[in-house]
């Protein structure tokens, strides 16, 4: 079994994927802690024969998930954000410091739909832009639904907004503080990521796929107007790619990958920024 690991600031989402069928066996996710070791919701090790990690939590995590993981496994693959990888140039000044997880899902997206926007919805909310010849521009970073409304010091007390209400009911005004919070930050990130799609493809003059990933990728789909397609295991695509071990792997494929979202006409996106602009 080969073990991927996803560790976000809020949550450590890891997966048992099968070797031989490339069949996803399990999944699962635990808070992101000081102290990360095995217990009852983390894989049994016994039956791992590989590791592939993507992490964004201190680096002390990482050094111990990593020292612990490599007492009990053979291969533990750690991916790190690099100047160029898969055909794709990093946009940051220091590459390095681009967010692994951003650097996975810019990878992931441009294997499967060349140019890209790569959206991932979890405790950021980070938007990447790739251009069709492999060129990251780089990216925008606003805080994520759960950490908006954290901000307000509201002590609501869903954590995330309610997956059930209908993106419909979240543009409405609010009419109790809860609701006023949920719709306002709701909004918040949909329009930023609607405006954001189209300036960016205005200034490079290219329509671009979008995909959605990252635990609001679901409740944040319903509100965002770009054609689009969500894929959860978009960070776990950028892990296959840059370490294939599947047959599967090997020639490419990336599970769970969504069909490319056909974008809009560039000048259908222009003009609705156009006259979004003079409202
Ligand atoms: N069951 C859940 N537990 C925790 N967070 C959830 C859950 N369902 C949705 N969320 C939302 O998903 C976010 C975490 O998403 P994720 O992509 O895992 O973030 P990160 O990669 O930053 O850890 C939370 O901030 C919260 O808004
Ligand atoms: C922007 C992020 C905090 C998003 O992390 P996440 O929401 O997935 O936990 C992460 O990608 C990160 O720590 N990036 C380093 C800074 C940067 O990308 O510029
Ligand atoms: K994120």
């Amino acid at each position: 079994m080969i073990l991927d690991l996803d560790i976000g600031n809020t949550l450590s989402k890891w997966r048992l994927k099968d070797a031989e069928s490339s069949e996803i066996r399990s999944r699962g996710a635990v808070w992101t802690r000081e102290e990360w070791r095995p217990g009852a919701d983390i894989p049994d090790l016994d039956v791992v024969e590989a590791v592939r990690i993507s992490s964004v939590a201190r680096a002390a995590v990482l050094e111990e998930t990593v020292a612990l993981l490599r007492r009990r496994v053979r291969h533990v693959h750690v991916a790190h954000s690099t100047h160029e990888a898969l055909g794709v140039v990093n946009g940051y000044e220091e590459p390095g410091r681009l967010g692994v997880d951003r650097w996975m899902g810019a990878l992931a997206g441009y294997q499967l739909a060349g140019g890209c926007c790569a959206v991932d919805c979890g405790s950021a909310i980070t938007i990447d832009f790739v251009l069709p010849g492999g060129q990251h521009l780089g990216g925008f970073i606003i805080p994520g639904l759960r950490l908006m409304k954290e901000s307000l010091k509201l002590g609501t007390r869903n954590v995330a907004i309610d997956p059930e209400s209908e993106a419909d009911e979240l543009l409405e005004p609010g009419r109790r503080t809860v609701d006023a919070v949920n719709h306002g930050i709701y909004m918040a990130a949909v329009s930023a990521i609607n405006r954001i799609y189209s300036e960016v493809c205005d200034q490079e003059g290219v329509a671009l796929p979008m995909l959605l990933t990252g635990g609001d990728a679901r409740v944040v789909s319903r509100g965002v107007q770009v054609p689009h397609a969500v894929w959860p295991d978009m960070v776990y695509g950028g892990l296959e790619a840059c370490f294939p071990m599947t047959f599967a792997e090997r020639a490419g494929k990336m599970s769970g990958a969504p069909r490319v979202p056909e974008p809009v006409a560039l000048e259908k996106i222009r003009a609705a920024l156009a006259f979004s602009m003079l409202l």
